[in-house]
């Protein structure tokens, strides 16, 4: 049977989990996390005409033709400071001093920055030196928003700029939905943990930190990382233990077909349900998803580099989704700088290094892959692309690459099993 390709794959892998319930939080504690609902604006921005700058509320008729030498001379009735309201209107022949932020008096339709008008020593007379047109150097209520307006969708992400507007709405909440709860369990007898001595023929473990580090920039609330010896019952026991816990459980190592390979038959015989068992993806082939209970699973190759894509295309779309959003990264077109031969059938995905130079594509030179390497995951901006249907690239030839940052995201429907 054919690897089902990593398109369909990915579609169907998002199955397996659902957005979780929306919560409300802080607004710092939202921050990161991505809207469940819609938000539209409770007030107008600005709440009122105010002055863009410190100095005098006039009416601009009486600055017609004024300048230097013929100054506008102007009595001095009112101080508005920013949070007070004037004390009266102005009538013709006065001013009223004013700082940014303040209202306007009614009877004034213009502002007079400080430096274009000078006060009379003993406070009662300022006089003006510029013409300016109604309006000038005021801003005017709703002129940025609106009440009503809708501001926000859902699903949009709340970075530092979208508090700082709601906020400004008065609010001190936000409705998003909560960090996955996520176990991280790794496998293989040849592991051992860092800080401890290893000889050459065992491999520090790695995948713990890589993956739980991953799953935390896909949001996620890491709770368990854990290590199980490449053994049925070890590994039945700490699947049994870890997944209720947790709404989705990230496995590294024994995802092959190896004598020691038994991570899916174990899942399996706890009653997992696979969605996706293997994918025309390289590196990351053996990646599986599946359900077990409540809990989404996703088995990854234990091969650090395969860990890596297979993560990024198939646990971070999950983490997302459960979430509330679907993630779309852009992609740019760019020059191998290499010819490359792979095998046909699968979509390859390499880490790229984007150079620009002058006019047209950037070059993308592609990190040496092997799914075992792991320095390859270090430098670079985006997978370049290699498609399945073809298996000779040669230097020059135009490829995608798809960014690691520079997302967009939409609400993913919220019904199980909806398509993505
Ligand atoms: N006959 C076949 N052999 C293999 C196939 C195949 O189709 N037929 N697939 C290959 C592919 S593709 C991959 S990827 C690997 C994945 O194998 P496993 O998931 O079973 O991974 P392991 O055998 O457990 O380990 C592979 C490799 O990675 C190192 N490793 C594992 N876990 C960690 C960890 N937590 N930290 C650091 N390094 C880790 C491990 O020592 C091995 O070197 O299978 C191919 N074989
Ligand atoms: O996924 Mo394996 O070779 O693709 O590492």
């Amino acid at each position: 049977m054919p690897l089902t390709s990593l398109s369909t794959a990915r579609q169907v892998a998002l199955d397996a989990i659902a957005p979780a319930e929306a919560e409300r939080v802080s607004l710092l504690d939202a921050h990161g996390r991505f809207l469940a609902a819609g938000v539209s604006a409770t007030r107008s921005l600005p709440g009122c005409d105010n002055s863009a700058m410190d100095g005098w509320a006039v009416r601009a008729e009486e600055t017609r033709g004024v300048n230097r030498d013929r100054p506008a001379r102007l009595r001095i009735v009112d101080t508005v400071y920013a949070g007070a309201l004037p004390s009266r209107s102005l009538q013709p022949g006065e001013a009223a001093r004013i700082f940014t932020g303040a209202p306007i008096p009614s009877g004034a339709d213009a502002v007079i920055r400080q430096e274009a008008a000078r006060a009379s020593d003993d406070g009662l007379h300022v006089e003006v030196f510029i013409t300016v047109p109604p309006g000038h150097d005021i801003r005017r209520a709703g002129e940025e928003v609106t009440a009503g307006t809708a501001l926000f969708v859902p699903g949009q992400r709340v970075g530092a700029a979208v508090l700082g507007v709601l906020a400004s709405m008065g609010e001190t909440t936000a409705s998003v939905r909560p960090p996955p709860r996520v176990a991280v369990l790794a496998t293989g007898d040849e592991l051992v943990p860092p800080g401890m001595p290893a000889l050459p023929h065992q491999v520090y473990e790695s995948n713990l930190i890589l993956v739980a580090a991953l799953a935390r920039e896909a949001g996620a609330d890491v709770r368990h990382l854990d290590r199980a010896r490449d053994d049925e019952g070890a590994l039945r026991d700490a699947i049994s233990r870890l997944a209720p816990q947790v709404d989705v459980l990230i496995t590294t190592g024994g995802a092959s077909v190896g004598d020691k390979d038994h991570m899916k038959r174990v899942l399996a015989a706890l009653g997992a349900r696979f969605h996706v068992d293997g994918v025309a993806l390289k590196p990351g082939k053996p990646v599986a998803v599946a359900r077990l209970g409540d809990t989404a699973v996703v088995v990854l190759p234990g091969n650090p580099g395969a860990a890596t894509v297979a993560f990024d295309q198939f646990a971070r779309p999950l983490l997302l989704k459960r979430q509330g959003v679907l993630e779309t990264r852009r992609r740019v077109r760019a020059r191998l700088s290499e010819a490359r031969h792979k095998q046909a059938g699968l979509t390859y995905l390499i880490t790229a290094a984007l150079e620009y130079s002058g006019t047209g594509e950037p070059l993308a030179r592609l990190r040496p892959q092997g799914a075992g390497q792991i320095l390859q995951n270090v430098h670079g901006e985006g997978w370049a692309i290699l498609p399945a249907g073809q298996a000779d690239f040669a230097e020059g030839d135009i490829v995608d690459v798809e960014l690691f940052h520079d997302s967009a995201y939409v609400a993913a429907d919220s019904a199980p099993g909806a398509p993505a």
